[in-house]
């Protein structure tokens, strides 16, 4: 089956009672529209996962990011392809979050994280930072 390499970015902030906040974003086109995802895309020849992730969250969110540490790298078979995702805790360094691709999104405390229809994919991931936030 065909590998698809993507990097996906959790962001994370603070509300204004000082609780930690993850973004998510909902997919506004192709097979997966609707879904709900942490921002982030495919991985092109020759670029490190963080080089792939600070382009695609420019691209998607005109946003600068930092990439921190790697929270987990998801394998997961789609009926048509494999996809291996490696998804890091990421902060904003400069820019709004414009959502120039995706349909809508949120930030979502702790309790609310499963308040979404996630990616069938990032079901683990999230649990994974529910436990960690
Ligand atoms: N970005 C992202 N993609 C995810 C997540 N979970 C998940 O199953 N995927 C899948 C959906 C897509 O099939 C694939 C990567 O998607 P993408 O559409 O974001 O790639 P891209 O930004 O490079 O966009 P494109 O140029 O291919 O349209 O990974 C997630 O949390 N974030
Ligand atoms: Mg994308």
């Amino acid at each position: 089956m065909k590998i698809v390499r993507v990097v996906a970015a959790v962001i994370k902030g603070l509300n204004e009672k000082g609780e930690p906040i993850i973004f998510a974003t909902q997919r506004g086109y192709g097979d997966l529209k609707g879904g709900w995802e942490f921002p982030g895309g495919k991985i092109e020849d020759g670029e490190t996962p963080q080089e792939a992730l600070v382009r695609e969250i420019k691209e998607e969110l005109d946003t600068e990011i930092s990439v921190g540490e790697l929270i987990h790298t998801i394998e997961y078979d789609y009926p048509t392809f494999h996809l291996s995702m490696d998804c890091f805790w990421s902060e904003i360094v400069a820019g709004d979050l414009v959502l120039k691709e995706h349909e809508d999104a949120k930030w979502l405390t702790k309790e609310e994280m499963n308040s979404v229809g996630w990616l069938p994919a990032d079901i683990t991931l999230v649990d994974k930072i529910r436990m960690s936030i």
